[in-house]
């Protein structure tokens, strides 16, 4: 290409014919590698792939010149060649091209999360996080399904007003992480297999079965909350602040907001973004204290300190500087969107004489823009001092209001900067300050020898949001005290889902199997197991045999629903039946002997409701660390 006279082009690796540098790139941890040409050609560089240009941002300072300052240019996103309409169809308000539907969506998105956090999220990371920590507490071991039913929960509640669509969005959730991210499907990486035709590309039909489902899930979540507030008991959320709206005497009101479908998407979306983001800096935070226990006494004695024993709320957090500098600090030493979201700039542009040609895909590479040395010296140390010390660049007063999050250059620049930032900031708020009041979190101990266990340091998830690979850690309650304490909170959380199950008649609930229609016939797809048979799901058997949870040599998600059992299969329990097991036994095989006897308990059936498909039962569950204790769940 002919460039101006004192143009040039960007620097960068040399290319090969056709597939650019493709065969550098590693399959784990792809932002190691750019982060490592930035420190060979500079803070912003490009590469080919397959003929299309990248450009790679590793300065907060040239990201914000780009993408923030000539926003006008610089807010549209690439086409991803494994969902090629996500610029246009209106189903992910997050993929869309820089279109008239877009900024309808965007302002839909921006006043339900206000409307939302102006009541303090209806105190719902609250509730959920309280149900968390006691979890933790039962078995610290299986964190991973703890932290992912919090964060998938509580952006249920927010989205729909109850938990019940929980599991099934982290399904169809984590089937779009792999659709959307390059290494998830071959075909965001090799773009020419996009042409296949549907009937023989196996990343076609897996992504039309996972929409239909995706489909299903969204429609039968706002079928509820409309025959909710009919009944007049619809709790708080998303869809209910939509459809009142929609119920305004002002004509302006009722149609400001576009119409309930497009409603329905980008409440969905905001549902997926908070089930899959949030999870990944509460496991970073474990990670952390695993290597920086110094930084959690110090956390435990601010919390200490302030609040007198009592654990964090959100009412607190003007108080709670140091835990807001820890929150920061574990999304910037782990970040997790760690190669950023693309934009695509829509004409040629000049940067301090380079060219940067139309359609480029820009990438803000967080993880560079975390390590800029400039701002964050001795980058790779989790030092949340940064945030409160004067003496570093970071450092801004005041304290009762910084640090927090808006604005963090990990949540994105200019027009498509992230809109979920009050959820992530209560949820990590919440769950952080929890865990550091509830628990000392350290390095197991090998029993015999008594060394110390170790702990990976920076082994993450290779998908577009990166979660620590599975750790072994010890959660150790800090005293009797807090143990009663998170009991009576737990039993607070417990009792709002037993009201929440009674609410629940008229929801559809959805099998462990089901059939799905797509273009190509019906698939019969088996929910439950789904969930861990992604490849690159950190519970995914075949990838790490070594880090799989429980005696079964396989996860099982439901396990510890114990204050309400939801159970889909088709047996039909009756009234009044007993049997002893985990409240995910099938009562229909009673005999079944318990392999873990710790997760037994006594079961009784209270109501059927074979029309769901839903028990209600009622657990006496053993208190392990009481010894003859016993507790009605
Ligand atoms: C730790 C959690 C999260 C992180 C690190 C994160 C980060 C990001 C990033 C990097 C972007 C792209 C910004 C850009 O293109 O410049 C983004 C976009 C977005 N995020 Fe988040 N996010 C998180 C949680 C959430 C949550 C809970 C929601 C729920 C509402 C949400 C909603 C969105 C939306 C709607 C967009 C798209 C904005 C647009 O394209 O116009 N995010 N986020």
């Amino acid at each position: 290409r002919k460039m101006a006279p004192g143009i040039q082009p960007l620097p960068g690796p040399m290319n090969l014919p056709f597939i650019g540098r493709v065969h550098d790139i590693p399959a784990k941890a792809s932002w190691l590698k750019f982060y490592e040409w930035s420190k060979e050609y500079g803070p912003i560089y490009q590469t080919k792939m397959f003929g299309s240009t990248h450009v790679w941002i590793s300065s907060e300072q040239i990201a914000h010149d780009l993408l923030s300052k000539r926003a006008l240019i610089y807010s549209d996103r690439p086409m991803i060649p494994n969902l090629p309409d996500n610029r246009t169809s209106g189903d992910y308000l997050a993929l869309l091209g820089r279109t008239e539907t877009w900024k309808r969506q965007r302002k839909l998105c921006s006043h339900l999360m206000h409307t939302s956090a102006l009541a303090s999220l209806h105190d719902y990371p609250h509730r959920e996080r309280n149900r968390f920590l006691y979890l933790m507490y039962r078995d610290p071991s299986k964190y991973l399904e703890w932290i992912e039913q919090f964060t998938s929960r509580t952006v249920s509640r927010l989205s729909w007003g109850t938990t019940h669509p929980a599991q099934m969005l982290r399904h169809t959730t984590f089937g779009l992480l792999e659709t959307i991210s390059p290494s998830g499907a071959l075909p965001n990486i090799v773009s020419f297999l996009r042409h296949v035709p549907a009937c023989l590309s196996p990343w076609k039909k897996k992504e039309n079965a996972r929409h239909a489902l995706e489909d299903r899930l969204f429609r039968a979540n706002v079928g509820f909350v409309g025959q909710q507030m009919a009944a007049h008991r619809a709790e708080p959320s998303f869809i209910k602040t939509f459809l009142e709206t929609k119920q305004s005497t002002d004509e302006k009101e009722r149609t400001k907001w576009g119409d309930m479908d497009e409603a329905m998407h980008v409440v969905g979306l905001m549902a997926i973004a908070g089930a899959l983001t949030i999870g990944s800096p509460i496991q970073s935070y474990l990670l952390a204290m695993c290597h920086y226990p110094e930084w959690q006494r110090k956390l435990q004695s601010e919390i200490d300190t302030v609040l007198g024993g009592q654990c964090p709320t959100w009412e607190d957090r003007e108080k709670l500087p140091m835990l807001r500098a820890v929150v920061k600090e574990v999304i910037r030493w782990r970040p997790p969107v760690p190669t950023g979201i693309p934009h695509a700039v829509e004409k040629d542009d000049i940067y301090n004489g380079y060219l940067i040609p139309a359609g480029a895909t820009i990438h803000a590479l967080e993880w560079g823009i975390t390590r800029d040395e400039s701002m964050y010296p001795d980058a790779e140390t989790f030092n949340p001092l940064r945030w409160l010390d004067p003496a570093y660049p970071t450092f801004r007063e005041p304290l009762t209001q910084y640090p927090n999050l808006n604005g963090f250059s990990q949540f994105g620049f200019g027009r498509r900067t992230c809109q979920g930032i009050p959820i992530v900031e209560q949820d990590l708020f919440l769950t952080m300050g929890g865990l550091a009041w509830a628990f000392d979190v350290r390095k197991k101990r090998d029993p015999i020898t008594g060394t110390e266990i170790p702990v990976h340091w920076n082994d993450y998830t290779p998908l577009l949001i990166a979660k620590p690979c599975r750790f072994d850690f010890d959660a150790i309650p800090r005293s009797e005290a807090k143990l009663h304490q998170m009991r009576a909170m737990y039993d607070g959380a417990a009792r709002d889902q037993a009201q929440e199950m009674d609410d629940a008649e008229g929801f559809e609930l959805f099998g462990d199997f089901m059939t799905v229609e797509h273009g190509e016939g019906a698939e019969k797809v088996d929910v439950g197991r789904h969930l861990h048979h992604h490849p690159h799901h950190p519970y995914y058997p075949q990838q790490h045999p070594e880090k799989i949870g429980n005696r079964d040599g396989e996860y099982d998600a439901d396990e510890s629903d114990h204050d309400v059992l939801i159970n889909v299969r088709d047996s039909s329990p009756e009234p009044g039946l007993s049997f002893r097991g985990d409240s995910s036994t099938e009562p229909s095989e009673p005999s079944e002997p318990a392999s873990d006897k710790e997760d037994e308990e006594e079961v009784k059936i209270l109501q059927v409701d074979k029309k769901l498909r839903v028990w209600k039962v009622e657990s006496m569950v053993t208190v392990l660390d009481v010894p003859g204790a016993w507790r009605w769940a």
